[in-house]
């Protein structure tokens, strides 16, 4: 069993707030720390893969997702935890095959996100993965890839959620699982 009170103490003393970054007003919550100290990456990769298992510890998902940038440093090791693939969703114009692309708005501005057509196979059950979660934004229109290459979308784990930005307001009757909520 993962010891998530050790994830969760370890992110809480290892994220550095950064005030006015990228932009006056946001408080950019920075987990390069938590990364850099082997005890606490392995802590939330190992509270974060649970996401994707039954309540008898058995994986139920087929994919992980990680969304560029930082999502793809969690959800990599997260789907090597499950003993299943990895799927990259990366900003616009990064894959070289045909992609499923959706735009979309998060915190500090606007992007669009794209996953090649093949990597999801129709059916597939797939858990995202991310750092943060702020608007939603990322993660819905993520949800909206996984659905056009006909996959489903079981649930979303990130390390935090910054509850004031409301997200489970967009992320709607999709599962959250949160180390933090701030
Ligand atoms: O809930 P939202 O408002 O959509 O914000 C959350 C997203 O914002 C950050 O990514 P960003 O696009 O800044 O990319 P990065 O990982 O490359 O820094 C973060 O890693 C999430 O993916
Ligand atoms: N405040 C924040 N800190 C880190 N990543 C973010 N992504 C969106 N908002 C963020």
């Amino acid at each position: 069993m993962p010891d998530r009170s050790a994830a969760q103490e370890a992110l809480t003393r290892l994220t550095v707030d950064v005030p006015d970054w990228p932009e006056p007003g946001v408080t950019f919550k920075d987990i390069t720390p938590v990364l850099a100290d082997h005890h606490a990456f392995s802590a939330v990769i190992d509270a974060l893969a649970a996401a994707g298992r039954d309540d008898h510890g058995n994986v139920a998902v087929d994919k992980v997702v990680g969304m560029e940038a930082r999502g793809f440093i969690l959800a990599a090791p997260v789907a090597l935890a499950l003993g299943i693939g990895f799927v990259p969703v990366r900003k616009a114009g990064k894959l070289p095959r045909a992609a499923h692309a959706v735009s979309y708005s998060l915190e500090y501005g606007e992007a669009t996100l794209e996953v090649h057509r093949d990597a999801i196979a129709p059916g597939e059950r797939v858990l995202l993965v991310d750092d943060v979660l702020a608007t939603g934004g990322t993660v819905v229109a993520t949800r909206e890839l996984v659905e056009r290459c006909g996959g489903v979308a079981t649930g979303v784990a990130v390390l935090m959620e910054l509850g004031f930005l409301d997200p489970r307001k967009v992320t709607g009757d999709l599962p959250v699982s949160t180390l933090l909520t701030i």
